[in-house]
């Protein structure tokens, strides 16, 4: 029986997209661990508190109550009653980003959030299946080229195509330390890939 399936992978590798789609054709939750970190980053530019300061982002917390709603058809974020979903992605934030995920409490506290989410579900990030769920039904790991992901970055946001590649391969720089694949993971390059295609391959992959 499934009870976690983990979708890790770089910076724009798809793991959303495909986590979703994989989901969907599961009939799982789809779980992106990722916009819990992009949410805390949100509220540090939001209240001026500086993203190397893991106390004052501990104290952030503490007095605004984040909390991640998996939904079907994709994840939200609120905190007091407003949904911050739709400020979660855009380049502030991901510039932003990789500094407060470099803190050991803020890693713990997210950790802690998606530990306590009802299984079964898709659960797509960094180190979903080495830290925070080794156990793990089924475990994949996205890459592609930093030049295919700007591409598909740059698709879906106004930009220019090197400037988003700089910015991804900086953010695969900060995020090493957190985004090796397990080691019983299936690796995917997707660099060739449709995202129909990638679906596919995990989707044949998943114990029935
Ligand atoms: N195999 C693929 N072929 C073509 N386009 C793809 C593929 N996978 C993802 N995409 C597109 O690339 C863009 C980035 O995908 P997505 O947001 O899912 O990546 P991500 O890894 O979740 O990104 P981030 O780590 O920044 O959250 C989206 O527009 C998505 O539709
Ligand atoms: N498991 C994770 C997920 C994310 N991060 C950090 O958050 C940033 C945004 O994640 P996206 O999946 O939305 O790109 C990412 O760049 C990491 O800094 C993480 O550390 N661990």
């Amino acid at each position: 029986m499934l009870v976690i399936v983990t979708i890790d992978g770089v910076a724009a590798s798809g793991k959303s997209s495909v986590a979703a789609r994989v989901a969907q054709q599961l009939n799982l939750p789809f779980v992106s661990s990722g916009l819990l970190y992009r949410a805390v980053a949100r509220l540090a530019l939001k209240h001026d508190v500086p993203t190397q300061d893991q106390e004052a982002l501990l104290r952030l917390l503490d007095s605004h109550a984040l909390e991640l709603r998996p939904y079907a058809q994709g994840n939200e974020v609120w905190c007091e009653g407003e949904d911050l979903t739709h400020e979660l992605h855009t380049a502030e934030v991901d510039a932003a980003v990789s500094r407060v995920a470099q803190h050991s409490q803020l890693r713990a506290w997210v950790n802690e959030q998606l530990r306590a989410l009802p299984e079964p579900f898709v659960v797509e990030g960094r180190d979903m299946g080495t830290a925070v769920f080794p156990q793990a039904s089924v475990k994949f790991y996205l890459t592609a080229s930093a030049r295919v992901r700007a591409e598909r970055r740059a698709g879906e946001r106004t930009g220019d195509v090197d400037a988003v590649e700089a910015a991804l391969r900086e953010r695969d720089r900060h995020d090493a330390a957190q985004s090796r694949p397990a080691p019983d993971a299936l690796l995917l390059d997707t660099s060739n890939l449709s995202l129909d295609e990638v679906v596919s391959c995990i989707l044949k992959a998943v114990p029935a």
